[in-house]
């Protein structure tokens, strides 16, 4: 059974006359992480600052674990974790201390800050860097610290605003093998950013979000399934004019062919049949290929399809 932690019900934020958030409702289960994509300025920073209690809706409402925001603020906040779009830390103090400080702030009973300090300090592979100080930290253990900092007093929720801005690959790997990790121990996550990749990696279920609206939401073969075609062949042709776009169109499973110079565009639903019938027909009509490449769609074309722009302006 799905355990409900966080219920979003019709949040909006305004700021001045812009909508930055328009009327947006969601939930997320224990163990589950769920993305929440969009472009710069699509209102996902805003959203998170709502759920996290750092900004005062408009409308609406938030609680996690059935303990409402508005009704017991310590209560709710004592429950979630954030994960802030810029590092916040005690540059001058040791990891370990930074830790302790935060879970002082999140009301961790005292006689247990240092083993919880110790143990997600652990888990972020910052052990032996424990009474190092942040200053002397790369950009990527800097980002793990500030998560082992929202995790010190064992939050049902963990909201993260585009964690791996600044973060080098390797890091990058670390962070999602310990978001895995905490989806695997039941947390719920939330986790915003402008990357597909990191959707595609790690999200069991996606919000898109454009212009403060939630565009769609599901996981990402629910996602898939509302596109035209899920799988897309390109060729490079010669001898174009030969083609006949509308006999290929007709064939089996061809969702779209559309000719853009010499190189053609299929979108079909199933590539080893769907491939064969093409191949067949452009040799039949005697057009020659000269390259050939397929490829999956991604949430790169779901956004194109919701909006007719890239995610990346
Ligand atoms: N404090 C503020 N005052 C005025 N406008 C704001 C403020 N914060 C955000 N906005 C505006 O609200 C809209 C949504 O911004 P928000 O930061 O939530 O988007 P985002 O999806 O998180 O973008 P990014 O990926 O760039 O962080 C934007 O138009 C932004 O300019």
């Amino acid at each position: 059974m799905n355990t409900t932690v966080l219920q979003v019900q019709g949040l909006k934020k305004n700021y001045g006359p812009r909508q930055a958030v328009r009327e947006i409702s969601f939930s997320v289960h224990a163990g589950e992480l769920l993305g929440l994509l969009g472009p710069n300025g699509a209102g996902k920073s805003s959203t998170l600052g709502m759920v996290a209690g750092l900004s005062a809706p408009d409308a609406g409402s938030v609680s996690v674990g059935g303990i409402g925001l508005a009704q017991d603020e310590a209560g709710y906040k004592a429950r979630i974790g954030l994960v802030p779009q810029d590092i916040a830390l005690f540059e001058d103090l040791p990891a370990q201390t930074n830790v302790e400080l935060f879970g002082a702030l999140y009301g961790c009973p005292k006689p247990r800050l240092r083993q919880r300090a110790a143990e997600v300090l652990e888990m972020v592979g910052l052990a032996d860097r424990a009474r190092d100080k942040p200053a002397s930290f790369s950009g990527g253990m800097k980002r793990r610290l500030n998560i082992a900092c929202a995790l010190v007093h064992d939050p049902e929720l963990l909201l993260l605003d585009e964690p791996t801005a600044g973060v080098d690959p390797q890091s990058r790997n670390a962070i999602f093998e310990q978001l895995e990790a905490l989806k695997r121990a039941g947390k719920a996550l939330v986790y915003t950013t402008h990357y597909m990749e990191e959707v595609e990696r790690l999200a069991d279920r996606v919000l898109i979000m454009d212009h403060g609206q939630l565009l769609a939401s599901g996981t990402l073969p629910e996602l898939y399934r509302q596109l035209p075609a899920a799988q897309t062949l390109q060729l490079e042709v010669e001898d174009a004019a030969r083609l006949d776009l509308a006999a290929l169109r007709a064939l089996v499973g061809i969702k779209k062919a559309e000719l853009r110079g010499s190189q053609l565009h299929i979108g079909l639903d199933e590539l080893g049949t769907g491939s064969q019938l093409v191949l067949q027909a452009l040799a039949a009509a005697g057009v020659a290929v000269r390259h050939l490449s397929s490829g999956r769609a991604n949430l790169e074309d779901v956004f194109l399809s919701l909006t007719g722009r890239q995610l990346r302006d």
